[in-house]
Parts: structure tokens; C-alpha cells; sequence
């Protein structure tokens, strides 16, 4: 009798509270959508046809007006389309707008207090202190170990090229990817998922998003939608596997390279080194310890950090690798051009590839430019607010604790900022045809990404690599579809596929 007794109690709650949450925007002048129960405004999410990214990117494309109440799930949030108002958010009242209102819960969860998700003073704070190693000069000290997974890669696809096989470009840019990032941010060497797809640094990432177990499926969808429910359930951000596996990672690289003196031109290093209070200034990357030997960074905390480098830079870095050949093989004369790019570069190097050759490459630029315009790796960029907000020149206040959401997607493709935005074109950026301030693949002000020169780096690498040693063909053309099971922006598995073939006279390096 008790139980159902307390059933109905909770029943009637729930739903009451799901109803007040759903009418949230009706007591607001300003225009919004009517929640669908249960699921809000992302119904297609649950159904499994769209990813957060591209279910927010119908709304905005289904929608003129400038500011728009919506549910994400029973959330209310408001979805922002003006270009001052984006502006706004994320730079000039910065201060209103400086938290992304996703899970984090450090003291009782330690991997979840990494810089994405921090907030106030906390994420300001680390921010000031991981700044430093992701300047040009740490970047160009990190280059040779970029390259040498370049290579690698280049070794890897040349029996491909001699047997002229159809390749899925995203799965092969994804395992370089994870191996640049083991290298360069976890500090390991040795780990091939080019060459063994199922090496486990690869596969624990993956059963992230390929676990459907309702426990997990709870944590993926609240982590950046309704942070409060893990809290709630006592859940912890990231299943104990993950947790334990990079804690262990990370506890015994540092152990290892303290205890033998080992010094390595790493993100790895830079977090050793801020743990020991020693000097990260300039390029320097010796192991100091501090004088009275304190530690300011736990194992946990530097774990936590160097996990969300590996999540924030393997989707984004691996898709704009995918989507730039597969774009240059629809269109056989862009892909002329970013081999003559490369060629005549190269020759003012004595054909070596290194960070000067890269950076003067132009074409190449404007075409990794171009991918991240029409497919930007991360196609929301999300805010709460802070600190209540009116919204200029009109009659309405942002108030404290909202979500804001901003479509990356849609802007990037809106014909208002980009005309002819469907159209891959990388000489749109030599013109003055386009909205400066609407091209932000990396984000804007105070809380952009802080390793965008990083992964362009590992992006033009491998694309530079691949073009000098190989030649690659459309199978047929068209527009690629979108994967509905990922935070980033990837085309749907199995479809991007392009034919590789020999590139006659050309060895790798
Ligand atoms: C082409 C590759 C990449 C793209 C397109 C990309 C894009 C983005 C975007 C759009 C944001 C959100 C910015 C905002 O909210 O204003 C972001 C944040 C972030 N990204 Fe990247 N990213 C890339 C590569 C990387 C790499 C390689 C790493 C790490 C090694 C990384 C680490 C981060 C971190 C830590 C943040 C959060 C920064 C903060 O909150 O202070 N990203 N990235």
C-alpha cells in the first residue's frame, strides 16, 4: 500500500513538474516552440535520426526569428540566431555567459573537473595555467612527434594505394588521430590503432558511445543536457572503466618519467610540470620540483585534463581530416590545386615537410578553412547564463541559470553570412563576400578552443601527407549525411568512402 502510495506521489510530481517546465516559455514575450512530451524539442535525438548538433541545426534552420525559446528534453533553453546577440554571448558580456552549464562535480567526481567543463573563477584559473602549452613555440616542438604518426599512416595506406582499394576515410583519420593524441597528450609511444583498429585506447573510447546500457545512456544525454540528474542518481560523469584506465595511464607515465628523468615534448610534460610548481615559461620542458616539493595537481585532476584533450580533439581533429579529402576528390580541380600547393611549398623546402612548410601552405589552408565552415567538428556551442542578462534593444532578460545554445551548424551554413553556403568553395575566404565574425569553427573569446593551431596542425599533417604520397578518387558524387550518434559532426559510418591509388614517382618521407 506504502509503495503504491509513494508511486503515485512521485507520478504526480514528475508530471507536474514536467508540465511547468514545458509551459516555462509561455510566460515569456518573446517566441519559442510547444514541447512535445516527453522529449521536448529533440524527439529525433530518441528516435535515433539526428545527433544534438544537427537536431538543434533543424530548429535553426526551421526558424527566422532572432532569439527562440526551446525544450531540450524538459530543459528550457533559448536558442540564439542574431549575429550581435552571438557576439555578445561570447565575447563582449562574457561576463554574464562564462560557464557551459555542463556536468561537473569535482569533489565528488575528480575526473569530471577538467577545463571544458569547469566553471568561474575554477575553469579561469586552470585556463590561465594551461594557456602556455599550446603556444606556437610548444606546437613546434611537438611537430616531429606529429609527423612521425604522419608517416606511419603513410606507410599503412601504401599497400592500399598499390591494390587501388576503396578506403572509409573517417575510420582511418580517426585511429591517426587517437594515435597523434596518445602520443602528444597522453605521453604514450608505441600505441598503433592505425595498424591494430582494436588496440584498447582506441576501443575504451568507443564503447563510450557504443554502450546502450540505460545507466549510460542517462549519463551521455545528461552530461551536456540536464547535469543535475546525474547528480541526483549519484552517477559520476564517465563509467569506471574510463576512469580507472586513464587515472592508471597517467599515474604510471608520471611515475616512470620522474623516477628515470624522462623528459618529453608533450602536453603530458607541461601537467607534470604544473603539478610540480615549476617553471612552464617559454619552451622550456624540464622536470623541476618545486622547493618545498608540493604538488598543486593530482593525478585525478591531470587525468581528468588530458582525457578531455584526447574527447575534445579526436572527433573534431579526425572528421575535418575525412570531410577535407573527400570534398577535394568531388571536385577534381580543387584537388589539382592543393597538390600544386603542396608541390611548389614543398620545393622552396627542399621537400622536406615541417611546421614552416605547413603553415606557408595557402591553399591547403583555405581548404581546411572551408571543411570546418561547412562541417564545423563541433555543431553546437553552448552557454549558461551567469549572471542575469537584458538583451539590447529589447524587452527581455536572460535570466541566470539559462541555457543558451548556439547553432555552429546553422550559422556556418546560413546563405545571410555564407552565400552559397552548400557550395565547398575555399576561395569564399579570399573575398570579402562572407560574415567575418559568423566563422567561428573554434568558438570566440575567452572560452574559444585553446588548442584550435593544435588540431589544425594534426589535421594539415595528415592531409598534406596523404596528398603528397597519394592520389584519391570520388566513387561517386554526393553529399555526405550525418552520423546521429555523436557530440561531433561526423558523416555517417561506411559513407565516407574514396579510392586511393599511387601517386607514380612520390615516396614517403
Ligand atoms: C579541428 C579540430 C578542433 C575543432 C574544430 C575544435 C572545436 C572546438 C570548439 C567549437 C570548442 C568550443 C568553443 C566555445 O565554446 O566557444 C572547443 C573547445 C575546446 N577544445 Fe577544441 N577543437 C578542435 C581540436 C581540439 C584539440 C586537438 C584539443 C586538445 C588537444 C581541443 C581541446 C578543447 C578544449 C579543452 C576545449 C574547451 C576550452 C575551454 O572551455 O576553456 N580541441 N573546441
Amino acid at each position: 500500500m506504502i509503495v503504491i502510495v509513494l508511486l503515485t506521489i512521485l507520478i504526480v510530481f514528475l508530471v507536474s513538474f514536467i508540465r511547468k517546465q514545458y509551459t516555462h516559455w509561455d510566460s515569456f514575450d518573446i517566441p519559442h516552440l510547444k514541447a512535445k512530451f516527453p522529449f521536448g524539442n529533440l524527439e529525433s535525438i530518441v528516435k535515433k535520426q539526428r545527433s544534438f548538433g544537427t537536431a538543434i541545426y533543424d530548429i535553426y534552420k526551421n526558424s527566422r526569428d532572432q532569439i527562440l525559446g526551446i525544450y531540450l528534453f524538459f530543459k528550457p533553453a533559448i536558442l540564439i540566431r542574431d549575429p550581435v546577440l552571438i557576439k555578445n554571448v561570447l565575447t563582449t558580456d562574457f561576463e554574464h555567459f562564462h560557464d557551459r552549464g555542463v556536468y561537473v562535480d569535482p569533489k565528488r567526481d575528480a575526473m569530471s573537473g577538467n577545463i571544458f567543463a569547469l566553471e568561474g573563477a575554477e575553469w579561469k584559473s586552470l585556463r590561465t595555467r594551461l594557456t602556455p602549452a599550446f603556444t606556437s613555440g610548444k606546437l613546434k616542438g611537438m611537430f616531429e612527434n606529429i609527423k612521425s604518426i604522419g608517416t606511419n599512416l603513410v606507410d599503412f595506406m601504401q599497400s592500399h594505394a598499390e591494390e587501388q582499394a576503396e578506403i572509409e576515410i573517417r575510420d582511418i583519420a580517426t585511429r591517426y588521430v587517437a594515435d597523434s593524441l596518445a602520443l602528444i597528450a597522453f605521453g604514450q609511444e608505441g600505441i598503433s590503432c592505425i595498424e591494430n583498429p582494436d588496440h584498447e585506447f582506441r576501443t575504451n573510447a568507443k564503447q563510450l558511445n557504443s554502450n546502450k546500457s540505460i545507466i549510460n545512456v542517462i549519463r551521455a544525454s545528461s552530461v551536456f543536457i540536464c547535469p543535475t540528474l546525474i547528480k541526483l542518481l549519484r552517477l559520476k560523469g564517465l563509467p569506471g572503466f574510463m576512469r580507472k584506465f586513464c587515472i592508471d595511464m597517467v599515474t604510471k607515465t608520471i611515475q616512470y618519467r620522474e623516477t628515470n628523468n624522462i623528459v618529453r615534448k608533450d602536453l603530458m610534460q607541461y601537467l607534470i610540470q604544473l603539478r610540480n610548481n615549476s617553471s612552464t615559461e617559454a619552451d622550456e620542458w624540464k622536470i623541476k620540483t618545486s622547493a618545498k616539493g608540493t604538488k598543486s595537481m593530482t593525478y585525478e585532476q591531470i587525468a581528468a585534463n588530458i582525457f578531455i584533450f584526447y574527447i575534445a580533439g579526436t572527433e573534431s581533429s579526425s572528421s575535418t581530416i575525412a570531410y577535407t579529402l573527400y570534398e577535394l576528390t568531388q571536385n577534381e580541380n580543387l584537388m589539382e590545386r592543393a597538390k600544386m600547393d603542396i608541390q611548389e611549398t614543398l620545393e622552396k623546402h627542399n621537400g622536406e615537410i615541417n611546421y614552416e612548410s605547413i603553415m606557408e601552405m595557402k591553399f591547403i589552408d583555405l581548404c581546411v578553412k572551408e571543411t570546418l565552415r561547412k562541417y564545423p567538428g563541433l555543431p553546437i556551442l553552448n552557454r549558461e547564463c551567469t549572471k542575469d542578462y537584458k538583451v539590447p534593444e529589447m524587452d527581455f532578460i536572460i535570466k541566470k541559470g539559462t541555457s543558451v545554445v548556439i547553432s555552429l551548424l546553422g550559422i556556418s551554413r546560413d546563405e545571410k553570412f555564407f552565400p552559397n553556403a552548400e557550395k565547398y568553395d575555399p576561395d569564399r575566404f579570399t573575398s570579402i563576400d562572407f560574415n567575418e565574425d559568423m566563422y567561428i569553427p573554434f568558438g570566440t573569446g575567452p572560452r574559444n578552443c585553446i588548442a584550435f593551431r593544435m588540431g589544425l596542425l594534426v589535421v594539415k599533417v595528415a592531409v598534406v601527407m596523404l596528398l603528397k604520397n597519394f592520389n584519391f578518387k570520388a566513387l561517386s558524387i554526393k553529399e555526405l549525411e550525418f552520423d546521429f550518434g555523436t557530440v561531433g559532426l561526423l558523416p555517417k559510418e561506411g559513407q565516407c568512402k574514396i579510392k586511393i591509388l599511387k601517386d607514380a614517382d612520390v615516396k614517403a618521407e
